[in-house]
């Protein structure tokens, strides 16, 4: 699978990215505005890239939202649900492929510690388990970053002796791979958003994606249905649903939400009305076209015969 290349609603000059150089978010990046005259500029962590974005020292921002073996990039959800707007202007699904990478002439059996960004180690778990399961775990900001660790003299004394980061970090810094494919799901991609602030809407396509997150008023039976209702009502397909702490008390969460459809479409309009007027807030976080044109699906209503068996099954359970 080759990166896709989407629609570029807009040419900001100055666009940052999760750096360093050589991460899956530059990578995404390259995808994303290949056009000459923009200068990319590394930022060492989402919340960087993200705050330089609002602070107005960037035009856009590139990072990684999801991933499809651990999921939600949880830094940028809570980052795009709080503090001053912003809004996805595109996305871009790129493959993930991991090496194990170190200063050359170190050998696999010498490797005590691995340095990596903590969501690309969830996806080496079991390669780690089986050829280095005594080895550490040094989290470092990205996968980039636990690279460059190794080189020069600093390298010396890195706390790890590889890292797990892209083939292209390891080739650009010099360092030896000990090992390629290294991921536990070789059909990992993660998905990468490009950001901007508020004022930008990319045009209509016909396969557009909305994101969103929902805050509910209170917490009671059935609240969440309520909201999914505003979708489902309307033959709306949602992609993405993750609740996330608001971090205001104990079990208060919001949703964060990716569905079919462009605001400018009569029913995803209407069903922002609808949330409105059940949520007590309705963050709006940007239509932009889907990185794969993904069709509408109408989902049947369950049948007659599927809703008997089910109810077969529930006494079977009841043993009634
Ligand atoms: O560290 C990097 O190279 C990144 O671009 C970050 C990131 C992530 O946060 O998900 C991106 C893709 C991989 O899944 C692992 C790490």
């Amino acid at each position: 699978m080759t990166p896709t290349t989407p629609t570029i609603p807009t040419s900001p000059t100055r666009h940052g990215y999760f750096g360093p150089e050589g991460t899956f978010t530059q990578m995404a990046l390259h995808a994303w505005a290949p056009a000459a005259g923009q200068e990319h500029v590394p930022l060492p962590s989402v919340e960087a890239a993200l705050n330089a974005l609002r602070a107005g020292e960037v035009d856009a921002a590139m990072v990684p939202i999801e991933n499809s073996v651990e999921g939600g990039v949880s830094a940028t959800l809570d980052a795009l649900a709080s503090g001053d707007p912003l809004v996805v202007v595109g996305e871009v699904l790129v493959p993930i492929t991991f090496v194990l990478a170190a200063r050359p002439g170190v050998p696999l059996g010498e490797v005590r510690a691995v340095g990596t960004h903590s969501h690309a180690w969830a996806q080496v778990r079991g390669w780690m388990g089986t050829h280095l399961p005594d080895a550490v775990y040094v989290p470092t900001l990205s996968t980039a970053a636990a690279a460059a660790g190794l080189v020069g003299t600093d390298g010396e004394q890195a706390a790890y002796q590889a890292a797990v980061c892209a083939p292209v970090a390891a080739r650009n810094l010099g360092l030896e791979v000990l090992a390629e494919g290294i991921g536990d799901n070789a059909a990992a991609v993660t998905r990468f958003v490009s950001v901007a602030r508020p004022g930008q809407l990319p045009e209509r396509t016909g396969a557009d994606k909305t994101t969103l997150v929902l805050f509910q008023r209170d917490d009671h039976a059935g609240g969440l249905l309520e909201l999914l209702e505003q979708f489902a009502v309307r033959g709306i397909n949602m992609s993405r649903l993750e609740s996330r702490p608001t971090k205001s008390s104990m079990g208060d969460y919001c949703f964060s939400i990716d569905i079919e459809g462009h605001v400018l479409d009569e029913r995803v309009g209407e069903a922002l009305l609808g949330l409105k007027r059940v949520c007590a807030d309705v963050r709006f976080l940007g239509s932009y076209p889907a990185a794969h044109g993904t069709a509408v699906r109408v989902t049947p209503h369950t049948s007659d015969a599927a809703f008997g068996e089910a109810r077969a099954w529930l006494h079977s359970l009841r043993g009634t």
